[in-house]
């Protein structure tokens, strides 16, 4: 059993209607989901919007409800209702995509970061205004920002407010989804960059949720990649990005623009290439609702959604 596992997760929305409001059909936003996370590394999650990404990052830390499968967490399973009394919600924490609507505007910075050792920790208010000082200063703002309101602060010290936030109660996973993806790209680099200085520093283990695969390849060990709610293809970044076999996951490779411009031609053939495979074998990869086959092994670290030969 690893750190985190999450197998078979599935996340239905009903939909209803009718005269009564009756479940008519059900949106099925992730829809049999597996990975497990190592302690220590990053794993990444992507795929367009809609593919199902926030709600299986929500499902893990209790967000959303869970329509099937499990998750376990160290070894406990978070879906059985016994374990709901765990104090695993102190060891699992989220930071949110955007800065600028995540923090409460009417709160100053000591009342935001405090909130969670508020809700476990039994400080005195001096303790308090010492421990989120010294927060402050460990995501590189001065302790003199605790008096300040989130508006004072430009995005990525926002973030960095919601990454101290996150990291209070020294939790052991971060869920990051979209976690810079709101931001300038001048300052998205700090904050991923930072992101990673504090993932050493405190040994944490991060979900990180992203339709970015250019920053995902910057940040994740290994990644999963999401279509319509099923996985595609799942494997080390390295494999993924140098030998992708999903048409889905080739075509996002594909649309990675390369600032090198030696490589534009070839780029561009490769484009054409995939654009090709694309209309000529759709039906490989794709069943008749357009939804992803089952995942397969092709090596102990990359699996794909291919259907079975023959
Ligand atoms: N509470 C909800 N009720 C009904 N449908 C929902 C709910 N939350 C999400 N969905 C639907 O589930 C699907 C997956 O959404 P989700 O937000 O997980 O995707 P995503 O990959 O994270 O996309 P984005 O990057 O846009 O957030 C979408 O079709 C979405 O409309």
């Amino acid at each position: 059993m690893g750190f985190l596992d999450v197998e078979d997760l599935k996340v239905h929305f009903p939909i209803r209607g009718g005269l009564l409001n009756r479940k008519i059909d059900a949106v099925r936003a992730v829809d049999g989901v597996s990975f497990s996370i190592e302690q220590g590394k990053t794993y990444g999650l992507v795929g367009e919007s809609g593919s199902g990404k926030t709600t299986t990052g929500r499902a893990v830390i209790g967000l959303n409800n869970i329509t099937a499968g499990k998750v376990f967490f160290e070894g406990n399973d978070l879906t059985d209702k016994k374990n709901k009394m765990l104090d695993v919600r102190k060891d699992i924490q989220m930071i949110f995509q955007d800065p600028y609507s995540s923090l409460n505007p009417k709160k100053r910075v000591i009342d935001i970061v405090a909130e969670p050792l508020r809700n476990y920790e039994r400080l005195t208010k001096k303790e308090e205004r010492y421990k989120v000082a010294e927060l402050l200063e460990k995501v590189g703002l001065s302790p003199e920002s605790i008096l300040k309101y989130p508006h004072e602060f430009s995005g990525g010290q926002r973030q960095r407010i919601g990454i101290a936030r996150a990291i209070a109660l020294k939790p052991k996973l971060i869920i990051a989804d979209e976690p810079v993806s709101a931001l300038d790209v001048s300052v998205q680099a700090q904050v991923l960059n930072f992101m990673k200085d504090i993932q050493k520093e405190l040994n944490l283990t991060y979900l990180f949720i992203s339709h970015d695969l250019g920053i995902v390849k910057h940040m994740c060990d290994e990644i999963g990649i999401m279509y319509k709610g099923r996985y595609v293809e799942e494997g080390k970044t390295g494999d993924i990005f140098t030998n992708p076999q999903h048409i889905y996951t080739k075509r996002l490779v594909a649309a990675i623009p390369d600032i090198d411009p030696k490589n534009r031609e070839k780029q561009k053939q490769f484009r054409e290439e995939v654009q090709r495979e694309y209309e000529e074998s759709y039906e490989s990869y794709f069943n008749e609702e357009g939804l992803a086959y089952g995942l397969k092994k092709i090596s102990d670290t990359h699996a794909v959604a291919l259907p079975e030969k023959g």
